[in-house]
Parts: C-alpha cells; sequence; structure tokens
C-alpha cells in the first residue's frame, strides 16, 4: 500500500454545511486514517475570505491562510483531490454583516465603502469586490460537470418520496419575461480564427472613444457581446406590475444576483425602483446623500433612514406603505417578519426559487403567509422560457410524481469561467453611444448602440473546455447507455457558434449506437419531460447558465431538493473535484438551529462526494484501502437511504448528527464485514460493535440537545470551539470515533 501524500482537501464552507463539516469529519478522519489518507480542511468561508484580504490589518494571531488561492492553484495538480461544499456567494448586505460581525470580534479590518471617493476607499472596494457574488466556484471549477442522482438516491426518492403541491389547470402562475430590449435579443458572437487581442470600447456621440477592456483571446474562442436596454427593461417591469396588479396574480422576482454579480443587481435595482417609484421620485435626492442603494435591495432605505430623526422616517416608511398597498401583491420570503422578494438580492435565487414555485404546485407565499398563484418575472427571456415550458406541462399533465419519473443526468459547460460566468469583468452599465469590440488593427468585431443605464456585457468560451465537455457527454451517454441531448438554440447568436463546435468535435468519438442530438431549450426541455413522467431517462447537455438552472430544476422535482446530487468536476488538468450536491447553504437551517438546536442539513451529497473522491484516491495513488473505503461507504449510504435515516425537518426528530452517526455505524459494519483485506475488517470491527451496541445511548445523546437555543456564537465567524460543543454532543461517539482512529 502506497501512503505518500494522499490527501484529501475538504473545503470549510458557510452556514448549515459548515456545521456539518463539524460533525461528520471526525467520522470521516476515522475511517481515512486507516488507509493512510490525510483531509485536510482548506477554509473558504465568506469570514475568511474577508480575513485573508487584509492581512495587514491583522495581528499575528488574526491572519489566516487564504484558502481560496490555495485551492486555486491546487486545481492545476493532476494528483488534486478536493471536496467542495456550498459556500455562500455574497451580496453585499451579507458581505456588509460579515464584516460587522468580524470587526465587532475585535478584527480591524475597513469597513465596506459603498460609494467609494478616495483612491483608499477604490482600493478596499476593489478588494471587497474580489469577495463578493460567486468569487468560490469560478476559481475552483477547472473542469466540466458531471451532475446526476445515483441509482440509490433515485430509490429511496420512490420508496420515500417527498411531498409535492398539487398543479391545476386553473393555475394563474406563469413566467414573464421581456420579449425585446434584452440580451437574447441583441447577442452577437464570434469565434476567434486566431489568437488575437481586442479591445472592449465605449464610443460616445462625438466619437471619443474609452478603452474599456483589453482581452487576449485564445484560438478557437468563441467572443459574445449583448445589452439590455435599460429603458426597455423599466418598462417591462412597469408592465408586468400592472398586469398583475389588474388581473389580481402575485408578482415575483427571479434572478441570479449572487453568480450574475455585476448585471443581475442593475436588473434587481430597477425593479425596486420601479416597484416602490413613487417613494425613490419623492425621496430620491435624500436617498442619494444618504447612499442609499438600491441594487441592495429595499433593506437599503430601511438601513440608511435609520439614522434620520423619527418624524422624517415615519414619513418614508408610509410612502413606503403606499407603495406596497397599490401596487401588486409582492411574494414574500418571510411573511411573518415582513421580508419581501426585493428586500435583499440574495434571498430569491433563480435556481432554487422556481423549482421550489413548481414543486408547490406553481404558488409562492403571500403577504397573508398563505400559498398563491405568481407572475414569476425572469427579465432575460434567454433561459426564462424553459420555466414557462414546464410550468404549462404541469398545468396540463399535473405535478410530477417522484415515485415513477426518470432522471435527467447534466453535463454542464463551466471550465475556465465559460460564458455569462467569467462575464463580470466585461460587464458594464453605459452611456449613450456604441459599444463594439475591435481588434489590434481597429476591425470592428461587433457593435451595439447604447443608450444611458443599458447593461452591456461580453462573454468568453474558451475552446479547450468545449472540447472537454463534448467528450464528457458522449462519456456519460455510453456509460449509462441514456440519450443525451446538447441544449443549442439555433435563434442564438452563441449558440449558433457553440453548435459549429460540437458537430466537429463528436466527429473525434465513436458514438455508434449512441442517442445524441440538438436541440432548442423549448424542443429539449418537452422532450425531456415527456420522457420524464414515463420513467425515462434523458442527459442534458448544456451551457453554464442551463446547467446551475436544471441541476436545481430537475432535482429538485425528482428528489426535494438537489443536494441529493452527485456532482463531480472532473478537471481539465487531472485532478479532481467533487462538490457535494447541488444546492447552496440553506440559511434558514441555521436559523433553526439557533432557534431549536435542530440541524436539518441533509450530507447526502458529502458522502457521495466522498465516495467518489475515495475512489480516485484508490486508483491514483494504488492505494486498495482507499477503494475498499469507497466501496463500503456507498454501501453505508445505501443503508441509510434504505432505512431512512436521513435528518427529518422536524425538532427533536433525527437530525444531522444522528445521520452522520449512522452513516459511521453502517460504514464500519460494512468495512468489517468484507473479505478483501482482513486486516481493516478486523479493525474495524469493535468500532462497528461499540456503535451498535451504544445505538439507544447515542441517538438519546444526540437528542436530548435539541428543543432550546444552540449555545453558539457568531454566524459567519462562528466560534469553532461553541460549534464543536453543538455538534459533537455525544461522548460515547465521540470515545468511540477517537479510539478507533488508525
Ligand atoms: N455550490 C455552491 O457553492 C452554491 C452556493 N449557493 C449559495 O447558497 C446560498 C443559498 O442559496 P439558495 O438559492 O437559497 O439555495 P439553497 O439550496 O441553500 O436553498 C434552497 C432550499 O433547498 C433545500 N436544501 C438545500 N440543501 C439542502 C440540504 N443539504 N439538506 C436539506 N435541504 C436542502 C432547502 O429546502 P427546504 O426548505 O425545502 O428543505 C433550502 O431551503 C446563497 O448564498 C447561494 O449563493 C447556492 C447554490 C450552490
Ligand atoms: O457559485 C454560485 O454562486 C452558485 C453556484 C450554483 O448555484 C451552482 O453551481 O449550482
Ligand atoms: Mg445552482
Amino acid at each position: 500500500m502506497t501512503t505518500t501524500n494522499q490527501t484529501i482537501y475538504y473545503t470549510l464552507t458557510d452556514e448549515a454545511p459548515s456545521l456539518a463539516t463539524c460533525s461528520l469529519l471526525p467520522i470521516v478522519r476515522t475511517f481515512t486514517s486507516a488507509a493512510g489518507i490525510d483531509v485536510k480542511i482548506t477554509d473558504i468561508s465568506l469570514a475568511s475570505r474577508v480575513l485573508s484580504t487584509f492581512p495587514e490589518k491583522l495581528t499575528e494571531e488574526q491572519r489566516v491562510e487564504d484558502g481560496l488561492k490555495f485551492l486555486g492553484a491546487l486545481t492545476q495538480d493532476p494528483d488534486a483531490n478536493i471536496i467542495k461544499l456550498p459556500n455562500i456567494s455574497a451580496s453585499i448586505p451579507q458581505l456588509k454583516a460579515c464584516i460587522a460581525e468580524l470587526q465587532a470580534q475585535g478584527y480591524d479590518i475597513p469597513n465596506f465603502p459603498e460609494d467609494a471617493q478616495t483612491d483608499e476607499e477604490k482600493e478596499i472596494l476593489a478588494r471587497y469586490s474580489k469577495i463578493l457574488g460567486s468569487a468560490v466556484n469560478p476559481v475552483l471549477r477547472e473542469g466540466n460537470s458531471d451532475r446526476r442522482a445515483p441509482g440509490a438516491v433515485k430509490a429511496f426518492a420512490r420508496k420515500f418520496p417527498h411531498s409535492m403541491g398539487k398543479w391545476s389547470k386553473a393555475s394563474r402562475t406563469h413566467a414573464d419575461y421581456m420579449t425585446d430590449g434584452d440580451f437574447f435579443s441583441s447577442e452577437q458572437s464570434i469565434t476567434m480564427e486566431d489568437a488575437g487581442d481586442v479591445r472592449i470600447e465605449f464610443v460616445d456621440p462625438a466619437g471619443n472613444v474609452e478603452v474599456k477592456k483589453e482581452l487576449s483571446l485564445e484560438k478557437g474562442e468563441i467572443l459574445d457581446g449583448m445589452r439590455m436596454s435599460c429603458k426597455a427593461l423599466r418598462e417591462f417591469f412597469e408592465e408586468t406590475m400592472n398586469d398583475a396588479k389588474e388581473t389580481g396574480v402575485m408578482w415575483s422576482l427571479h434572478v441570479k444576483a449572487t453568480m450574475m454579480k455585476v448585471s443581475h443587481p442593475i436588473v434587481f435595482g430597477h425593479a425596486v425602483t420601479v416597484f416602490y417609484k413613487e417613494v425613490f421620485d419623492k425621496h430620491g435626492e435624500l436617498f442619494k446623500e444618504l447612499g442609499v442603494n438600491p441594487n441592495n435591495g429595499i433593506s437599503s432605505v430601511y438601513d440608511k433612514i435609520a439614522s434620520l430623526p423619527r418624524s422624517q422616517r415615519e414619513i418614508i416608511e408610509e410612502d413606503i406603505h403606499e407603495c406596497l398597498a397599490h401596487r401588486p401583491e409582492m411574494a414574500m420570503v418571510d411573511s411573518v417578519k415582513g421580508i419581501t422578494n426585493l428586500h435583499v438580492p440574495s434571498d430569491v435565487i433563480v435556481d432554487a426559487s422556481m423549482p421550489a414555485m413548481i414543486r408547490n404546485g406553481g404558488k409562492m407565499w403571500g403577504p397573508d403567509g398563505k400559498p398563491k398563484d405568481t407572475k414569476a418575472v425572469m427579465p432575460e427571456s434567454t433561459y426564462a422560457r424553459i420555466y414557462q415550458d414546464m410550468i404549462n406541462f404541469c398545468k396540463t399533465n399535473g405535478a410530477f410524481d417522484p415515485t415513477t419519473m426518470g432522471s435527467v443526468p447534466n453535463v454542464g459547460l463551466m471550465a475556465k469561467k465559460a460564458e455569462e460566468y467569467g462575464s463580470h469583468d466585461k460587464t458594464f452599465e453605459t452611456d449613450t453611444g456604441v459599444m463594439r469590440v475591435v481588434t489590434a488593427d481597429g476591425t470592428v468585431l461587433m457593435q451595439h448602440d447604447v443608450e444611458k443605464g443599458d447593461i452591456w456585457r461580453a462573454c468568453q468560451t474558451k475552446d479547450e473546455p468545449v472540447r472537454d465537455w463534448v467528450k464528457l457527454a458522449v462519456n456519460r451517454a455510453r456509460l449509462s447507455n441514456t440519450p443525451a441531448i446538447f441544449w443549442l438554440d439555433q435563434e442564438r447568436a452563441h449558440d449558433l457558434e457553440l453548435t459549429k463546435k460540437v458537430k466537429e468535435y463528436l466527429k473525434d468519438y465513436d458514438t455508434e449506437g449512441l442517442d445524441i442530438s440538438i436541440k432548442s431549450y423549448s424542443q429539449a426541455i418537452r422532450f425531456t419531460m415527456d420522457r420524464l413522467i414515463r420513467g425515462q431517462d434523458t442527459i442534458s447537455v448544456t451551457g453554464n447558465v442551463l446547467r446551475d438552472y436544471l441541476t436545481d430544476l430537475f432535482p429538485i422535482m425528482e428528489l426535494g431538493t438537489s443536494a441529493k446530487m452527485l456532482s463531480i468536476v472532473p478537471m481539465l488538468k487531472g485532478g479532481g473535484m467533487y462538490e457535494t450536491g447541488a444546492g447552496g447553504s440553506a440559511p434558514k437551517h441555521v436559523q433553526q438551529v439557533q432557534e431549536e438546536n435542530h440541524l436539518r442539513w441533509d450530507s447526502l451529497g458529502e458522502f457521495l462526494a466522498l465516495a467518489v473522491s475515495l475512489e480516485d484516491m484508490g486508483m491514483k495513488h494504488d492505494n486498495p484501502r482507499a477503494a475498499i473505503l469507497s466501496k463500503t461507504l456507498d454501501a453505508a449510504t445505501g443503508k441509510l437511504l434504505e432505512n431512512n435515516k436521513t435528518p427529518s425537518r422536524k425538532t427533536g426528530e433525527l437530525d444531522n448528527r444522528g445521520s452522520h452517526f449512522y452513516l459511521g455505524l453502517y460504514w464500519a459494519q460494512e468495512v468489517a464485514n468484507q473479505t478483501e483485506d482482513l486486516e481493516l475488517a478486523a479493525h474495524f470491527k469493535e468500532l462497528a460493535e461499540t456503535l451498535a451496541n451504544n445505538e439507544e445511548k447515542i441517538i438519546a445523546e444526540l437528542a436530548a440537545c435539541q428543543g432550546s437555543p444552540a449555545p453558539m456564537t457568531g454566524y459567519y465567524h462562528a466560534d469553532r470551539e461553541s460549534v464543536k460543543k453543538v455538534m459533537r454532543p455525544s461522548n460515547t461517539l465521540n470515545t468511540a470515533l477517537a479510539k478507533a482512529v488508525k
């Protein structure tokens, strides 16, 4: 057995996943220690990213390693083995809350300079901007994505189906999107015949040219340019609000302000200022003075007016209520606390929010706390249409049935910040004039007339990731003997360029006997759904945004949550990253822990990720024990699902910690029962027996702490000792695990 330098890098992230890690990792380490594998924690939490950005402000003891930088470099190592849990992609309000918490803990980090004026403030803003939004995933995802629900997970969903809301044929829920003036209607795209430098320029009406950005493009790289009209967007919002009001349907907005961290907060801000138009018209000047930023949601108004004299504040609050009264009802994030869809930009995130709504019979929560039909507004039409297709399908066919439906695995293009994912540094809010892309010799590759306030952006897609994506799709189709569809819209300039590549690169593979096709988004989703309700599987092969959308959409119908997905990123350089599920960090789970000490986070995604990580370790390092641990972990996970030892939503019942105990028990039993390595079996026999004999006692210890607030301090930067106490309350379990470490 080789035991040199075999390390799994396990990320420490935020919120629910980080709590779960505290309980799961000691179990994992007990097992991996027997195979000579080290499991190292790398902290990439929001708080840690903030701290590592300002080392000069901290004392020696306060300084932390830049975990993201470390892992980013590691992605280039063919031996990289990373387990990546979901992390917060922070909106500005979240980042500010994190900064405030760290400052209160004695870290002398600067405030977030919302309105940076001085050079120093601008420099601080630039540093913080690197932490905002999807700052982690694009750095680590140096490969394309392969996400699917393993057989055992599908079997579990069929045996223990999650609840599904009923769909009525009379449901008035629908998706609403722009029909003109959006990115879709203006997209232009080119493929570079040779490598070359280009400039993104703005030309004002007098002919003055401002270089916005210079890019070095690779041979074969696709470059897109597109614009969203501010005027058309605002008119569209106004129409949707009037229509919702007139027809008595609720209004909701679904964007991805976290991942599309430059363009979507602006879109979100327009929704806020249109919805609360009278408030912003009347108090605009004051808001400017106070530094209100509508892109941060209506909460920005509440925050900034807090310092005003009460009488002045009350007038503004009344005006806000006046708007709420004459506008349509708005979908709520928390109807008890009065938090609306437009409160902060990170509360309603389209990839999870639309599936949750569809799963719920097309209903969202209204101000009165009741589920209601809604107009789901997604201004950008490129991808919004697929949701209307699914809504129509559910109206006709009723809700999906998790006990009989098939599955939709996804092969997603995402390496090297492909497509919209990497557009942030090429996104601009423009003045009136022309935005254009020109080559070094001045040839204009594309251009758009723009008006003040328009959003213009460019997206890049490198050739190497596209080749790898096609390969991955063929492999997945072959391995699972399942039809694969490339979702490519022949109405889209970008997809036309991509289609040429796909057709070309498919020739490199033996596709004999495989069913591989190219369909528009609408055709693809309809075809897929027709098969789905007949219990048939269809692989979706998609670009980056659809990867994000579909790997929540279908899993949430099939499994109730995307956390149960196996999510692999085979890295271009040969390493492996194993993501846990496809869902997020579920902030409301933490609330439940704080209030009732019950964590309903399901770590199934972590179990699945760890099994493939160990399998890879076994193969790459010729470590048979890693292979045994992988196989036995898979078997243990299967048993856990069969026996329904997954966390319950209800306080007092089995939670995340109890579920981890059962994983440990079953895993130990599986290792003890295998016959490939008798020494290993003997070693885990004792642990298996101790855990089995103490099952009742351990479960009682794990349940005893539930029901009252968890004694935990901190949210973004929780005190690890207090988290440890909360997440590891069973002495019997802790002692048994410690004893079994090799
Ligand atoms: N890979 C990553 O790093 C990702 C990070 N994010 C980030 O996560 C945060 C929250 O995003 P949001 O869009 O609300 O998505 P979430 O996936 O966190 O939440 C949506 C819902 O999914 C369910 N859920 C998700 N994971 C689990 C789990 N492991 N166990 C049980 N239920 C689960 C819960 O639903 P229910 O109430 O029905 O139980 C939850 O309320 C944001 O900061 C976002 O940027 C989001 C996606 C991926
Ligand atoms: O990076 C993010 O912000 C979220 C990513 C995400 O939702 C996904 O990859 O499914
Ligand atoms: Mg997602």
